[in-house]
C-alpha cells in the first residue's frame, strides 16, 4: 500500500508546522462544536492560513453552507470533509467551492451500493468506524476485511482507531482505491493535543516501507 497521510484534530500551530516538516499530506481541523477537538478559538485562523506545504482539511458535521464557506476563507482550507448525514445535493453545493471528502461510518456490515449517489458529487470517500452516536474521533477500528468487497474505483481515506501499532498491517492492505490513511485520537496525549514524536515515527515507518 502506498498512500497519503492525514493527521486530524489539529488545534495547535506548532503541531501544524511540525506536520509540514514531517511531510504529512493533510492536516484536519474539526469545526464541530461538540468535539473536544473543536478548533475555533484554539488555532489562530490567520496564522493557519499562512501555512503552506500541506493540504488543510476542514471537518464539518451537518453545517450551514455559509459556515463552511467562511471557514474555507478564514483558514485557507484546501478540502472539506463532511462527517455527518450530508446529502448528495449538499455535497454538490459544497463542491462548487472546494473538493469534498464524504465520510461514512462503517458498522458490522456494509452495503456499498448505498454510497453510489455520492460518487459523482465527491472527490473522496472516508471510511470511519460507527460507534454509537459519536461522529468521529472515537479511536475505534472497524473490520477492515469489509473493504475487500468495496466495488468502486472512487478513491477513499481509511480512518478509525488507527494507531502507531498499525503501520505494519496497513502495509499488507491491497486495496486499489485506498489513497490515504487518516489518524487522530490514537496519537494524542489529550483531545486535540498530538504526541508529535509518535506522529513522526508513524510517518517515517509508513514512508520507509512504501516510498
Ligand atoms: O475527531 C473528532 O472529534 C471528530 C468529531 C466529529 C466529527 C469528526 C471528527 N473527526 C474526524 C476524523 O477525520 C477522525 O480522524 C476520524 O474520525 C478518526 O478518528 P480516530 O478514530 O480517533 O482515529
Amino acid at each position: 500500500m502506498e498512500s497519503f497521510i492525514k493527521v486530524c484534530g489539529i488545534t495547535q500551530l506548532a503541531d501544524l508546522q511540525a506536520l509540514v516538516q514531517y511531510g504529512v499530506d493533510y492536516a484536519g481541523f474539526i469545526f464541530y462544536e461538540k468535539s473536544p477537538r473543536f478548533v475555533t478559538g484554539k488555532l489562530d485562523a490567520a496564522a493557519a492560513k499562512e501555512i503552506t506545504g500541506i493540504k488543510k482539511v476542514g471537518v464539518f458535521v451537518d453545517a450551514d453552507l455559509q459556515v463552511v464557506k467562511d471557514a474555507i476563507h478564514n483558514y485557507g482550507l484546501s478540502l472539506v470533509q463532511l462527517h455527518g448525514n450530508e446529502t448528495p445535493a449538499y455535497c454538490a453545493a459544497i463542491r462548487e467551492v472546494a473538493p469534498v471528502i464524504k465520510a461514512f461510518r462503517i458498522g458490522a456490515q456494509v452495503n456499498w451500493q448505498q454510497l453510489e449517489p455520492w460518487i459523482p458529487v465527491t472527490d473522496y470517500f472516508l471510511f470511519d468506524t460507527a460507534a454509537g452516536k459519536a461522529y468521529g474521533g472515537t479511536g475505534q477500528q472497524f473490520n477492515w476485511d469489509l473493504l475487500g468487497s468495496y466495488p468502486f474505483a472512487h478513491p477513499f481515506f481509511l480512518s478509525g482507531g488507527i494507531g502507531p501499532e498499525h503501520a505494519a498491517s496497513l502495509q499488507q492492505l491491497q486495496l486499489p482505491a485506498l489513497v490515504a490513511v487518516d489518524v487522530n485520537s490514537c496519537f494524542e496525549t489529550a483531545p486535540g493535543i498530538k504526541d508529535m514524536q509518535q506522529v513522526q515515527a508513524f510517518v517515517q515507518q509508513l514512508r520507509s516501507q512504501t516510498k
